[in-house]
């Protein structure tokens, strides 16, 4: 059974939920996954005054913290970051950059990796952060699964092929565009692909 490990990072909901769907998408694929999220690295005072940030903090304190661990299990590893001035957010960045030890060992080779994003802005940064998370797993060897234009679902998602990426409302903090059926194509390329190749 192909192993999945959803890595991400979320202030406010957006990149959980986004992980929950690939989740179910891969399960139903017939692979074992684990929702992770990375370490949340900001002090609680900058937390504290956004409410939308405490609230969800608070609200996944029982999700598993993710590790080196969790990485090496896994055949196929989905990641979902909020875009940060145009970048990965630095939770994430600081997890990636933490597993200098798997990456010398090798273990990072052969991974199948794809990510997901999210930004307040359709036009600010959502292909950037994607593409930056990328660069990374060119380092490690890894096989990167893009969604390309592979379904069309993708282009109601608003067409991004180098992952899903949506949309957080400036005025509620919910989704604009519909990004469901994007994300569970993508996580079930994912296992399709690892199948492929560690099937
Ligand atoms: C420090 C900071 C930088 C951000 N930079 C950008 C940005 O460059 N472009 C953009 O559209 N949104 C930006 N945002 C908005 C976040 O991307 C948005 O809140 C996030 O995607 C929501 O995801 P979450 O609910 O999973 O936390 C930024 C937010 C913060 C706090």
């Amino acid at each position: 059974m192909i192993k999945v490990a959803i890595v991400y990072y979320s202030s406010t909901g957006t990149n959980y939920q986004l992980a929950n769907w690939a989740k179910e998408a891969a399960e139903e694929a017939g692979a074992e996954v684990k929702v992770v999220r990375v370490a949340e690295t900001a002090p609680k005072e900058a937390i504290a005054q956004n409410p939308g940030w405490q609230k969800h903090s608070e609200e996944t304190q029982d999700v598993p913290v993710a590790t080196s661990e969790n990485l090496e299990w896994a055949d196929a590893i989905i990641f979902s970051t909020p875009t940060r001035f145009g970048n990965v957010a630095s939770q994430m960045k600081q997890f990636i950059d933490t597993q200098g030890g798997l990456w010398a060992s090798g273990k990072t080779v052969n991974k199948v990796v794809s990510a997901m994003t999210s930004a307040s802005n359709p036009h600010g940064g959502q292909e950037a952060t994607v593409l930056s998370l990328y660069t990374s797993m060119m380092h490690w060897g890894a096989i990167i699964v893009p969604p390309g234009y592979s379904s069309d679902v993708l282009f109601a998602a608003g067409g991004n092929p180098y992952g899903t990426s949506v949309t957080q409302s400036q005025e509620d903090g919910s989704m604009v565009e519909d990004v469901q059926a994007a994300v569970k194509h993508q996580a079930k390329r994912v296992v399709e692909v690892a199948n492929k190749i560690h099937g």
